[in-house]
């Protein structure tokens, strides 16, 4: 089939993998696949795919899901907010959708009382596999976001996932298997790490919210003080208070998180304490610079990779920083966004946002009367054009030194 799905999101390289049942309108060697299959699968209209069989593991009760984070949208055509219970919602995805292996990235469409939503999977966690792709099940947690503020969630579990709850289960995190290897139990920290401006932080912020967790962001540099002492102080007063609740709530302490951002900068620094009730994300473009101490058990166990985004992760990634302009009818019918996809071939995700404000930018320039800090354009007729985002798209280029 395809190339393997990889986007900062997905973290490890899957395949796609998608269920099929016999349709009688198809001839031999035919397959049918709705519009988010054929993205996931980077698969067009009468094009040829090549499948196979997936086999997933003989022990399929490790394979099932225990979390799984849905990110959603609407059609476009709803214009009223919509109330979306989350208990029902979760209910019916199961009911239909158990046994089916999900996996990161993928989009499944389907339609719940008259709405057609695309459930975008942010975050599996699978019970006891290293591979985040598993099978929804019965007692898969599932935890509904919504993208475009047309949708209202209900009824959401506040809990945060039962897997965090009592202490950082490895295994419980989707990237389970390890815990046999190297002889731990808990996740107390992950180093991401990659290229600048490719969603680092953001994943980590967006992991720790997922979790309910109480999140500090630190930044490397600013631990460091030139006064002797200080960095120890520093470092001290950001762990007391989770030391405070793991001593006064045991078990029942909140989730904290700490991402470090820029870590290579404190990467000599000791003090990072492991607690029950702490997870640390650190993040580095250099990852050169950690000492190999700091990845022991009980401290940075994981490290994930986040690279440069490909083709289709650029296009999801213009997507999302476009979507409110489509929303709002600002996206001139020429603006191709797999053309600006290919345009931007080594472009971060961070260059990437840059070249929509760029462009956005430049239309609201045209609309302003010059010398004259005065909109003089009409909001109805405002629109974003494929011009705009091709000059932005060398103003970015430009700006990072790399046209
Ligand atoms: N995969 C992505 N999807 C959507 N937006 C993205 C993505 N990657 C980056 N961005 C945008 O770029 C911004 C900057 O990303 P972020 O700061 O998380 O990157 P980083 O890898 O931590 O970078 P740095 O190493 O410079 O700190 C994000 O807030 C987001 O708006």
């Amino acid at each position: 089939m395809a190339d393997p799905r990889r986007s900062p999101e997905s973290l490890l390289c899957l395949w796609p993998l998608i269920a099929f049942k016999p349709l009688d309108s198809l001839r031999t060697g035919e397959i049918a696949l709705n519009g988010s299959q054929r993205k996931w699968a980077a698969a067009n209209l009468g094009g040829r795919v090549t499948v196979s069989r997936y086999q997933p593991p003989a022990d399929t009760a490790s394979f099932n899901l225990v979390f799984l984070a849905l990110d959603l949208t609407t059609s476009l055509t709803i214009r009223k907010a919509t109330e979306l219970k989350a208990d029902e919602f979760g209910r019916y995805l199961k009911n239909r959708y158990s046994g089916q292996v999900i996996s990161p990235g993928q989009i499944v469409s389907t339609r719940f009382e008259n709405i057609k939503y695309a459930c975008r999977v942010t975050l599996s966690i699978g019970a006891d596999h290293m591979n985040p792709q598993g099978f929804l099940s019965r007692d898969t947690n599932i935890a509904f976001e919504a993208a475009a503020g047309r949708i209202k969630i209900v009824n959401q579990d506040p809990r945060p996932p039962p897997i965090i709850k009592d202490t950082i289960d490895l295994k419980r995190m989707g990237i389970g298997g390890l815990s046999h290897h190297i002889g731990i139990r808990n996740v107390r920290g992950m180093l991401l790490f990659g290229p600048p401006g490719n969603g680092k932080t953001m994943i980590a912020r967006k992991v720790a919210n997922l979790l309910n967790a109480k999140v500090q962001t630190v930044s490397g540099p600013s631990l460091l003080d030139p006064y002797f002492g200080t960095t120890e102080r520093n470092v001290r007063e950001l762990f007391e208070p989770i030391i405070k609740d793991q001593v006064k709530l045991g078990e029942k302490s909140p989730l904290h998180v700490i991402i470090f951002d820029e870590f290579d900068a404190i990467a000599m620094m000791d003090g990072l304490t492991p607690l029950d009730n702490l997870l640390v994300f650190a993040t580095t473009n250099r990852r050169d610079l950690i000492d190999e101490a700091f990845l022991r058990p009980g401290r940075l166990e994981i490290e994930i990779e986040i690279g440069l985004p490909d083709l289709a992760a650029r296009q999801e990634i213009l997507e999302i920083h476009t979507a409110k302009l489509l929303e709002n009818h600002y996206l001139d019918g020429d603006v191709s966004i797999e053309n600006l996809a290919h345009r931007t071939d080594g472009y971060s995700g961070a260059m990437l946002e840059g070249v929509v404000k760029s462009a956005v930018s430049a239309a609201l320039q045209r609309n302003i009367a010059p010398n004259h800090l005065v909109w003089t354009g009409d909001y109805n007729a405002f629109k974003v054009l494929e011009s705009d985002f091709v000059a932005a798209v060398t103003e970015v280029a430009r700006e990072h030194g790399n046209d």
